[in-house]
Order: C-alpha cells, then structure tokens, then sequence
C-alpha cells in the first residue's frame, strides 16, 4: 500500500469536482444504490468506463436499474492516477478502465470490504487499485479482516492518492466518517473518492 500525500494539486483537484459535478448530473450519474437486503448505502456513486453493479457484484456496459450506459473516464483522471501509479513503482502500471466516483455527504461511510469483483487475472497480478481522494477529510480504515477494531486508521485529506496493489490488493478498507469542513476550500465537495481500476 502506497499513500502519496497531497499528490493532485489544487487546480487539479477543483478541476476534478467541476468534472464529477457535470457527469454526474448526467447520464449514468450520481445515483445511491442499496445493499441485496434493500437498505441504501450511506454514499453516492458514479461508474465510469464500466457500470459496476454493487447488487450483482458485476460489470457491465449498462446499468441495469435505468439502463444508463457509463460515461467515458475523463482524460484528466486517467492521467492522475497513471502518474501516481508510476511514483509507486512497487506496483504495476495499468491503464485504468474503470472509475468508480464515490460522493459522500456529511454522514457519508463505506463498511470494511475487499475489492475483488475486478477479473481474475488483474487480481492474480495484484494490479493495483488507484483511489484520489478530494474534500472534506475522510477517516479511512484497513486491515487484514472485516473487524473494525483492528483496523488501522488513516487520514484520508484532500489530494491525497492511495494505491492497493500486489501484496495489499485484497487488503479489507473502509471510510468510517468523514470530517465536516476540513476540505481546503470551500468550493470542493464533500468527500469524493475517484477510483481508477483495471
Ligand atoms: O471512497 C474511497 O476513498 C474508498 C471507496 C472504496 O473503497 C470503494 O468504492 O470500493
Ligand atoms: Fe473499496
């Protein structure tokens, strides 16, 4: 696990949030998807790239509850994330396909889990994961189980970028709470989590 603090410059990050804002007011946009058992997670989320189904646990081109097919991973993004992933030089460089934007509000949290819905063979290669973060602070955890006790916890400040690859890959992560106007300027957002993936 890479964290490479304060990565994305400011213009970059509020470049970042004018986009997320934008494509997430249109197709394939900012939706709050639910958990199998009915109940909404406490997040907002945006697939691009791929459509990636927190029910069905799947890509897809599509997005089965309305159809939307996801909207194409700005340039900008794949371009920050590439970079980072080429600072931490432990890990393999990928050309993400997938971005996964979580915006979180003041109540915004994500329980403890793995990303492993990716193929076979980018898990098998430990092909890293690239998540940007931007706004409010968001207290993130990781640890080797889903018990939240021993999990360690990290701020997770705006422009910082962590990177989950080879050995760290499967690592179980989460965002306990997010800290209400820490975020540097007050155009940002509250918390938003780019994910860039392959
Ligand atoms: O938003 C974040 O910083 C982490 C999000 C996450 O772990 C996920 O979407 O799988
Ligand atoms: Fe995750």
């Amino acid at each position: 696990m890479v964290l490479l603090k304060g990565f994305v410059k400011p213009e970059d990050q509020i470049g970042m949030v004018r986009m997320c804002r934008q494509l997430g007011k249109g197709p394939g946009g900012f939706y709050r998807p639910s958990f199998k058992n009915g109940a909404k997670l406490n997040l907002w989320t945006m697939s691009l790239g791929k459509n990636w189904d927190p029910t069905l646990r799947s890509y897809g081109p599509t997005r089965p509850f309305d159809g939307a097919q996801a909207p194409t991973i700005p340039d900008a993004f794949k371009m920050i994330a590439q970079t980072a992933n080429s600072t931490a030089s432990e890990f393999p460089q990928i050309n993400p396909d997938i971005c996964i934007v979580n915006y979180y509000t003041n109540s915004g949290k994500l329980g403890l889990h793995q990303d492993k819905d990716e193929s076979e063979s980018s898990l098998t290669k430990g092909l890293p994961f690239i998540s940007i973060s931007i706004g409010d602070t968001a207290e993130f955890l990781f640890g080797d189980t889903r018990d939240q006790d021993q999990a360690t916890k990290i701020n997770l400040e705006s422009g910082d970028v962590l990177i989950l690859g080879g050995e760290s890959r499967l690592l179980f992560h989460g965002v306990s709470h997010v800290k209400t106007n820490t975020a540097p300027n007050v155009y940002y957002a509250p918390k938003l989590g780019v994910k860039a993936r392959k």
